[in-house]
């Protein structure tokens, strides 16, 4: 499939982390829109002015990726509801993870011996390619080490994030490459954020399940066995699931059954911090991918997990 790189300027946006490379797959490209990187994704000025952008598909979804995290913070299915959650107390001004939406936890899950949940979603991600696959927009983003990176974690690494909206799905597919000359090791999570009404929520395809119970001690988690078919959330909810399944089904008591497939993220983890959060825990629950059992890379090996999010 040919590459072509194109010069790149939007007023206000030049930064070193747009430098799209567009792929052309089956669609013409917008060129009479600056902004439009490839048809049906465009980059715009989000909340603190942070670069944003907003993919379209032909089918009428819509989703939007800030580059700071990388974090994918809206997926509107064609009926327009939004079926992630960005909390109230979210700020946009880097100096903390954007909290809500689908952040990233890399290199650590946590707790551990680095800031809870890592790095990545602190740092600001860059765009390296768009494209368009019959109406579908997708793009992939990279984080790579940098000096506020290597304060915590020295090592060299890429990490290459794809997003890919089509009507009924968003899908992504997590890359991380090391690119140093020694080994490391990490654990990882996509933090989803679901919008829900919390009464109404049930998870189910985790019965049987070793669990990790976070609660009341996260840095001594209770080992135990799901037993349950649909795990509903009555109160404070943080537990780790490991070996869980390819496909987990949501109901986020809003009328949307949220099927949660993956490859390679061995782990779930349900969270909802009830109480501790008064003004927004009925709103939202997170049900998180996860690799809490740590990935050893060797020098130029990589490891590779999607998460495929659907409704029917
Ligand atoms: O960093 P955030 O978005 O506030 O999320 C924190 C929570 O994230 C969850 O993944 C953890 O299991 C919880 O223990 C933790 O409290």
């Amino acid at each position: 499939m040919a590459m072509v790189s194109m010069p790149f300027s939007v007023p206000g946006l030049n930064s070193p982390n747009l430098r799209p490379t567009k792929r052309y797959s089956g669609m013409a490209f917008a060129t009479s829109n600056k902004e439009a990187v490839s048809l049906g994704v465009k980059i715009t000025q989000g909340e603190g002015n942070l670069p944003k952008l907003v993919l379209t598909s032909d089918g009428g979804s819509e989703a939007e990726v800030y580059l700071f995290g990388g974090c994918i913070t809206s997926w509107k299915v064609p009926s327009g509801r939004d079926l992630l959650f960005v909390r109230p107390d979210a700020v946009f001004d880097k100096k903390k993870p954007i909290s809500g939406g689908i952040p990233h936890c890399f290199p650590q899950f946590g707790p551990g011996t680095m800031q809870q949940h890592g790095f990545a979603r602190n740092m600001d991600w860059s765009l390296v390619e768009s494209e368009n696959v019959e109406g579908n927009p997708i793009v992939t983003l990279e984080l790579k080490d940098g000096p506020y990176s290597r304060a915590m974690w020295d090592f060299s690494f890429q990490a290459r994030y794809k997003v890919i909206l089509n009507t009924k799905s968003i899908s992504t597919e997590l890359i991380v490459t090391n690119t140093d000359n020694k080994p490391f090791s990490f654990s990882t999570a996509l933090h989803t954020y679901f919008r829900a009404s919390i009464t109404g929520v049930s998870v189910r395809g985790l019965k049987g399940c070793k669990t990790l119970n976070k609660d009341p001690d996260p840095k001594n988690p209770i080992e135990g066995r799901e037993e349950r078919d649909a795990i509903t959330f009555p109160g404070f909810v943080d537990c780790i699931y490991l070996n869980a399944p390819e496909e987990l089904h949501l109901d986020n008591g809003l009328g949307d059954v949220i099927s949660i497939r993956n490859t390679n993220w061995s782990d779930t983890v349900l969270w909802n911090p009830h109480l501790q959060m008064e003004a927004c825990y009925k709103d939202f629950v997170c049900v998180e991918n996860a690799k809490i059992g740590t990935v050893q890379l060797e020098p130029e090996q990589a490891w590779i997990a999607k998460q495929h999010l659907s409704i029917g």
